[in-house]
């Protein structure tokens, strides 16, 4: 089996161990996580603090009733009286009362925490959306961003864990002062034999805890990428080719292998981690007998009464519990802190293409155009330039074709008009002013473009042409407009449901369509938006020669007076446009209309010859 390299840019990405002064840190994450659930629902935040306040005062309380029962049972065996029965009764009762309100906080504590939890997850998960949006698309064709993206993703369901732990831990704090506060009466000395007996294993459990956190975020993109080969080992869109090709036998053991190196690491860990928690813990209990033998002698020696005994005892116990859990709970309370710094970490990119802060106002119409003043573009993965030194001039009106062999460069030009990526070198103008001068959104809606590899929604065939406009998305008759100008209102009218009908077959009873009727229903979304330039990326390369002959004679009369720029292998489209401009290895060739090109007779020349002599 192939030896796993792990794609890891980053250091902090790799390194093993996360620092106490960064766990520390960490918990400086605390507030603004806090500020977030109670952004949430300031009532349910408010509320679960009430509670467990209350609560917190129980179990001190009910070992002081029990301690008064046991001292009076024991001085009405001597001198039995009816007055002293009844007090006995009041103080079973009081602690019957006390049990059932512990109960009944209890379950209403963890009621304010699952509510909480669920709609803090909501509302994480629709923060990442909406940040996500935010961000260049650069930032999403880069792995290490994914590994970031995926690590907040964690977030949004795991965290509330975090929220019941401070809540539970400052609950347990009270409880331990409470009862700490009756220990120091009989001896002070009992709480620091208590710090000392809890205070290995708190060590073991955090070093522990530290060394799980590295080693699940160093493994961020080998998890990634076994959820992948789940996906895609399973998966409508993918069961045909797995199918065909016999990939499952590949996949499977691509997962197996990844699958089977992280378990043996956390087995590893996790049995280290089990052989010195006994240990540690064995130290604590030596600890707990050792005051249990001082306070019985004491009581033995009649010091205290019999009810002092079964109070310290019960105390001394309880405090060694709780504390032990605070500790336990504080370290991996400070490593869900360090996963917090993941989710904050991912809120704090900043995209790189955004709105200058005083813009331009978009012209409309555009006069002069588009001017690309020696462009060049260069992906943050590569070292080669996709695009350099591109002058030429896309004028307002114009319909320009593109031209070029397969990766000439032809998409990334689109993206850069579109304000997906900004020019490393060189700049693009409209009517005289660089296009980072005007607002991206005000960009981006006049601007309609088609990608080749376009989204499939799983949706209905309205909202799939309503995707190129969504604000009109209630707007049937413009939905059926642009229906009939793509040729898409052939396809939805054969769909059961019409443009109410569900596509793909996710969903319900979603219907599939070929290759070519989707592509139409996704043409149908250039018509949607009232954009000045429209630009159609091989928009006709599934459809069927009759089509798209009426998918262009369509674009022609629809376009007139706009800007468009349609790429292209087939020349029979490409030359109905006004100029055809020829890249190769991301450089420009030529430039010119189909007539003009042919007569010198270059490189376009030459591949327009090659498809022509195909048909003949
Ligand atoms: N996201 C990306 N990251 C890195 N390199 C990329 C990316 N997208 C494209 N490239 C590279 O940039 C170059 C130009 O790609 P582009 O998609 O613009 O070509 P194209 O002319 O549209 O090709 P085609 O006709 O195959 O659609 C190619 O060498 C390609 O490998």
């Amino acid at each position: 089996m192939a030896k796993k390299e792990k794609p890891n840019a980053n250091p902090t990405d790799t390194k093993e161990q996360v620092s106490w002064r960064e766990r520390f840190a960490a918990l400086g994450n605390l507030p603004a996580f806090f500020k977030l659930v109670w952004e949430v629902s300031p009532g349910l935040f408010l509320g679960n603090a009430v509670l467990r306040l209350i609560r917190a005062a129980i179990p001190a309380a009910t070992l002081y009733i029990g301690k008064l029962i046991i001292d009076q049972v024991v001085a009405l065996s001597k001198n039995q009286t009816t007055d002293d029965t009844n007090y006995i009764w009041w103080l079973v009762a009081a602690e019957f009362g006390l049990a059932i309100l512990s109960t009944g906080l209890g379950r209403a504590v963890a009621l304010m925490d699952g509510l909480l939890g669920d709609l803090f997850a909501n509302k994480i998960s629709i923060r990442l959306m909406e940040h996500a949006a935010t961000l260049d698309l650069e930032q999403f064709e880069d792995a290490t961003f994914y590994d970031k993206l995926e690590r907040a993703r964690r977030q949004s369901s795991g965290r509330t864990a975090l929220l019941s732990g401070v809540f539970g831990q400052v609950q347990e704090l009270i409880s331990v002062g409470f009862l700490a506060a009756g220990l120091a009466v009989y001896n002070p000395w009992l709480l620091l034999l208590i710090l000392v007996a809890v205070t290995p294993s708190f060590i073991g459990d955090n070093y522990f805890n530290q060394r799980s956190y590295s080693l699940s975020r160093s493994w961020t993109p080998e998890r990634r990428e076994l959820d992948y080969l789940r996906f895609i080992g399973a998966s409508d869109e993918t069961a045909k080719e797995v199918k065909i090709f016999g990939l499952s036998e590949f996949l499977i053991d691509r997962f197996k292998s990844l699958s089977w190196e992280y378990f043996l690491k956390n087995r590893a860990l996790a049995i280290s981690r089990a052989g010195w928690g006994v240990l540690l813990t064995a130290l604590g209990t030596a600890g707990y007998y050792g005051a249990y033998v001082w306070i019985v002698m004491r009581a033995v020696k009649g010091q205290i009464s019999l009810g002092d005994l079964t109070f310290l005892a019960g105390s001394f116990r309880q405090v060694r519990g709780s504390l032990e859990g605070i500790l336990l709970q504080f370290s991996s309370l400070t490593q869900e802190a360090i996963y917090l710094q993941d989710l904050f970490d991912y809120f704090a990119i900043e995209p790189s293409i955004h709105s200058p802060a005083t813009s331009r106002p978009f012209p409309h119409p555009i006069r002069e155009g588009f001017v690309f003043e020696n462009v060049g573009f260069k992906y943050t993965n590569s070292e080669r330039w996709a695009l350099r030194n591109l002058s030429f001039t896309l004028q307002a009106g114009e319909k320009l074709a593109l031209v070029g062999e397969n990766g000439a460069g032809k998409t990334t030009l689109v993206k850069l008009l579109a304000r997906l990526y900004d020019p490393a070198e060189g700049r693009i103008l409209l009517d005289g002013y660089d296009l980072r001068e005007y607002d991206l959104m005000e960009v981006r809606r006049n601007i309609g473009v088609i990608f080749q590899d376009y989204t499939r929604f799983k949706m209905s065939a309205g909202v799939n042409i309503a995707v190129g406009d969504i604000d009109e998305r209630t707007n049937q008759p413009r939905i059926e407009a642009s229906a009939q100008r793509s040729l898409a209102d052939t396809v939805i009218a054969k769909l059961e449901g019409g443009y109410e009908q569900q596509l793909g077959r996710s969903f319900g009873k979603g219907v599939e369509l070929s290759g070519g009727e989707w592509q139409k229903v996704a043409l149908g979304r250039a018509y949607m938006r009232d954009a000045q330039l429209i630009i159609l990326d091989e928009p006709t390369a599934a459809l069927d020669a009759r089509a798209e002959y009426e998918v262009f004679q369509r674009f022609g009369k629809l376009t007139d007076g706009k800007s468009s720029v349609i790429i292209s292998h087939r020349f029979s489209t490409v030359r109905m446009a006004d100029r055809i401009l020829v890249l190769e290895n991301g450089t420009l060739l030529e430039i010119g209309s189909h007539y003009e090109l042919l007569e010198k007779d270059g490189r376009y020349a030459e591949l327009f010859g090659l498809q022509a002599r195909g048909y003949q």
